[in-house]
């Protein structure tokens, strides 16, 4: 190492044989900045300036400070060390002119690099502090830690990093990294620990159709293994041009050293005498031995995600060594936690080693996925696929219906649509495929995904309404997914329809109607009266022309999973919209997580057919278990290969929720200590299709305010069963259900451990639901149930007792567990617990109507005759 050279805290430490902690304190005490743990580096002149302290080589002490340079003088090593520090400090602080180092600009770049040039300040007259004031190396730092992570700058300013790398420095030293067919998109999602930014590798792709951008797919949207937090990523590690150097300044560090050690030992012995000083050099060394480990000289290759054992075993260093680095990197993880792959590849390339990165098994996957690419010839005409949107009672329901000449509205609950369902109307022989999302705003996440999958947007507007939030929201949706919008103005039936102020409205969101100069299609129409349904389809029809909608439909289908249930009698079954290729019966595929193998295809009519092509929904059956919603759907040529890329997901599903059931970043753990006083309010949800589940899930989630924070613990397809309500035991939930039954046993269990299992038909009932207890979770809602009256025919006045009305129960029954309350002449005169209930002299639990009683009451004594006491309890409100 050189004078010039930055280093690390705990290499200072053992070069200066001070105690990594105090050495730490040393540098707080000369106010270096960014010295945060033993892994902070330390600029050139800090260490140049702790060298001198350590070597006795002391800055001037000033001339008003007599009691330090006393203490200097009788005193050395760390002590020594500390007082000068104070003495640099104090005198600074006292006969400075320089500004404070938060008050000083920053310096330029050709500061910093000249910084690092200046000849070093050894034994010089100027104080430490003085220099940071003229010079203000320590701004360096500033700089380097507000552009860490992946977006440091590639060049200048640090004089350690490499130069023009343009990656983040720690891929600096990491070996070939697999080139991805450029076709595939720049792998920047779920990339969270600093993947290099506008470097040249690219991570495949996880999604393997070019329409489905979705990210819901269990296998991209699981638990991420721990990262990074944005804390600083210390710098690279050395060159080989600064490892060669390293050799050789070993040897000076040696030398420093053997003259430490030996002016530490004349200290010792002078304070402690030789005994002490044995077992403090003993207490050094072993602490050095702690903080200061030897370089891994190993060449490591990552591929994905690992575990801290495993990563520690392919260093050779102890996993407590590990974690403690990756403590000082800001990750709190334990032996068993799974580490991202940009995580290791830091914390490894940080130990020393060498980190070469290859394809995970995931990316072959995908890569084996996403098949061959289609050439142009081999590209036929599709028929679009319509996705209809707009506010709730809009007539978006109706609109299709008319569309399809069916009536579905009648028969969902609630008049809502729930479900999305898919279906083909063929209109002057052409087809087009409409998909049905929901109109209500707990489908958010549906309607979002419909947008996704689909080619055009009919966005459904009442004209007597005009344009209103869920309005909006689609409109968003579908910009966002870059899906044209044909403006349906429906209701124009009615008297008060006003289809011009749609218009306006509409243009504010910037769709202008054709008509007024802009592009976008607007068709005035009646769902009621069929009036404009054959111009909306035509205007469709157009729309899917300019897009020039083409699929190869001879090649092994890809898809989407549009909808997902359980089936009593067929098991689990997926509408599936084709995106490319010819889905037959017999095809083996992949799901999500899931495979199987193609048993039977039945179309939106209900009618088996044995093959769908582009852009056609289909109900398949014949998976091995549920999949879910959004999930990609491919064909591949053998079922063993579906079933071990299916098992992979599972697995990889399997340990992120293991992994993220174990620990927390240090963020997390903050914002946990944090939050301490946050109520959460727990929820198991089970609906009885994916996309409620989830729209459900969302929507309460989104329910949460500062008091109250809901938290989706679990949320599935089926019935309530036994783990479920064990689930919701164990965490304080309560189970929402939608549209599914509770298991006998479950039923027992939650009556038996008090779980709360609230069942819904319409969704939005839930949602009121929920929001109503969250408010109310602080007092629980009480719903007052008349047990039955008693008239007051005589009253006795007891010693010591009070005041008992001799009673006749005129109709239902007074129980002593209940509660009175007084009526006089029609008013209320009182209200209470009863004190005691009797029959002659006997005390009874209840007394029914036609017979008479005693009655006492709590805290009231003013009982006249002609009284009616009306009973009644308090029952705790549950939902239907
Ligand atoms: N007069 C008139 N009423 C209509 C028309 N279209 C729909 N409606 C009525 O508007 C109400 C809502 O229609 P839906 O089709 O259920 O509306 P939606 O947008 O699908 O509603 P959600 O599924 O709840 O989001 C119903 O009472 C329909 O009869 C129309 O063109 N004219």
């Amino acid at each position: 190492m050189t004078e010039k050279e930055k280093v690390r805290v705990y290499e200072l430490a053992k070069e200066v044989k001070l105690d990594s902690r105090r050495l730490i304190d040393l540098l707080h005490r000369l106010h270096v900045e960014n010295i945060k743990n033993h892994m902070s580096t330390v600029e050139p002149e800090a260490v140049q300036t702790v060298k001198n302290i350590m070597e006795g080589k002391l800055p001037p002490e000033p001339p008003t400070t007599p009691t330090v340079v006393k203490k200097t003088e009788s005193s050395a090593g760390e002590t020594a060390a500390r007082e000068t520090a104070e003495s640099a400090v104090v005198h600074h602080s006292n006969a400075s002119t320089t500004p404070p180092a938060s008050k000083r600009p920053a310096p330029t770049p050709a500061a910093n690099a000249s910084a690092g040039a200046r000849p070093a300040t050894s034994g010089t007259n100027r104080n430490y502090n003085e220099r940071r004031g003229s010079q203000a190396p320590y701004r360096d730092h500033n700089r380097y830690d507000a552009g860490n992570n992946a977006h440091r700058p590639s060049g200048g300013g640090a004089p350690n990093r490499p130069q023009g790398s343009g990656r983040n420095p720690a891929y600096a030293n990491s070996g070939p990294r697999p080139q991805p067919g450029g076709d595939r998109r720049q792998g920047s999602q779920g990339n969270s620990a600093g993947r290099p930014q506008g470097g040249n590798y690219q991570r495949p792709s996880t999604n393997s159709h070019s329409t489905s951008a979705r990210s819901s797919a269990p296998y991209r949207s699981g638990p991420k293994p721990l990262t990074v937090p944005p804390v600083p990523v210390p710098p690279t590690r050395p060159s080989k041009e600064q490892s060669r150097r390293g050799i050789h300044n070993n040897k000076d560090r040696r030398n420093v050293h053997e003259e430490i050690g030996r002016r530490r030992g004349e200290w010792d012995e002078e304070r402690y005498g030789s005994k002490k000083r044995s077992k403090s050099q003993k207490s050094a060394a072993n602490h050095q031995n702690e903080t200061a480990m030897p370089p891994v000289q190993r060449h490591i290759v990552l591929s994905g995600s690992i575990m801290v054992k495993d990563l520690a075993d392919q260093l050779g260093v102890k996993a407590n060594e590990l974690i403690k680095r990756l403590i000082a990197l800001g990750v709190m993880a334990g032996v068993n936690q799974e580490l991202d792959r940009d995580t290791a590849v830091i914390v490894a390339t940080e130990l020393g080693a060498t980190v070469e990165e290859r394809a995970t098994q995931e990316e072959q996957e995908e890569l084996i996925l996403q098949g061959e690419d289609d050439s142009p010839e081999s590209l036929t005409e599709r028929p679009p696929v319509v996705t209809v949107m707009g506010h709730v009672d809009h007539g978006k329901t109706s609109l299709l219906d008319r569309i399809r000449a069916t009536r579905v509205t009648q028969s969902e609950a609630g008049g809502i649509t729930q479900h999305i369902g898919a279906s083909v109307i063929e209109w002057h022989d052409r087809k087009v495929v409409f998909l049905d999302t929901p109109g209500h705003e707990a489908f958010t996440s549906m309607r979002a995904r419909g947008a996704q999958v689909t080619d055009v947007a009919v966005l459904v507007v009442a004209a007597n309404d005009g344009v209103m939030p869920q309005t909006v929201e689609a409109i968003n949706h579908a910009k966002a997914a870059n899906v044209p919008i044909v403006v349906a103005i429906n209701k124009i039936d009615l008297p008060d329809a006003n289809p011009d102020k749609v218009r306006t409205e509409l243009s504010n969101y910037g769709l202008i109607a054709e008509e007024w100069g802009g592009d976008t299609i607007m068709v005035p129409v009646s769902a009621r009266t069929g009036e404009g349904i054959d111009q909306l389809l035509e205007a469709l029809i157009l729309q899917a022309d300019i897009l020039e909608l083409k699929a190869n439909s001879h090649r092994p289908a890809q898809g989407t999973i549009i909808e997902a249930k359980l089936d009593k009698g067929r098991g689990p079954v997926a509408t599936v919209l084709v995106a490319k290729g010819l889905l037959k019966v017999g095809d083996v595929f992949v799901a999500g997580s899931v495979y199987g193998r193609v048993r039977a295809l039945i179309n939106d009519r209900g009618q088996r057919v044995k093959s769908a092509g582009p852009s056609m929904p289909v109900e398949v059956l014949g998976f091995n278990q549920l999949p879910e919603a959004g999930d990609d759907f491919v064909i591949l040529a053998d079922e063993k290969q579906a079933k071990s890329i299916a098992d992979a997901r599972q697995e990889r599903l399997k340990r992120q929720s293991e992994s993220a059931g174990r620990g927390v970043s240090l963020d997390d753990f903050l914002q946990r200590l944090k939050d301490e006083a946050v109520k959460e309010l727990n929820l198991v949800i089970k609906a009885d299709v994916h996309g409620s589940a989830e729209a459900l899930a969302q929507s309460v989630s989104k329910l949460s305010n500062e008091e109250v924070r809901v938290r989706v613990l679990h949320s599935g397809v089926g019935t309530v069963t036994e783990t479920d309500v064990m689930l919701a035991q164990a965490s304080n939930a309560i189970i929402v259900g939608f549209g599914v039954g509770v298991e006998n046993k479950a039923r027992q269990i939650a009556e038996k451990e008090h779980v709360d299992i609230r069942n819904y038909r319409v969704i939005y009932d839930a949602i009121d639901d929920i929001n109503k207890s969250l408010k109310g979770m602080l007092e629980p809602k009480y719903q007052e149930v008349i047990l039955g009256r008693a008239e007051v025919r005589e009253v006795f006045r007891v010693p010591k007792v009070g005041a008992v009305a001799g009673c006749y129960v005129t109709d239902g029954k007074i129980l002593r567990s209940g509660k009175i309350r007084v009526i006089r002449d029609g008013a209320v005169v009182h209200e209470g617990n009863i004190g005691s209930l009797k029959r002659f002299k006997d005390d009874v639990r209840e007394v029914a109507s036609g017979f008479e009683c005693g009655i006492g009451l709590e805290k009231f004594n003013d009982i006249k005759v002609g009284d009616i006491f009306e009973a009644f309890t308090e029952e705790e409100v549950k939902a239907s």
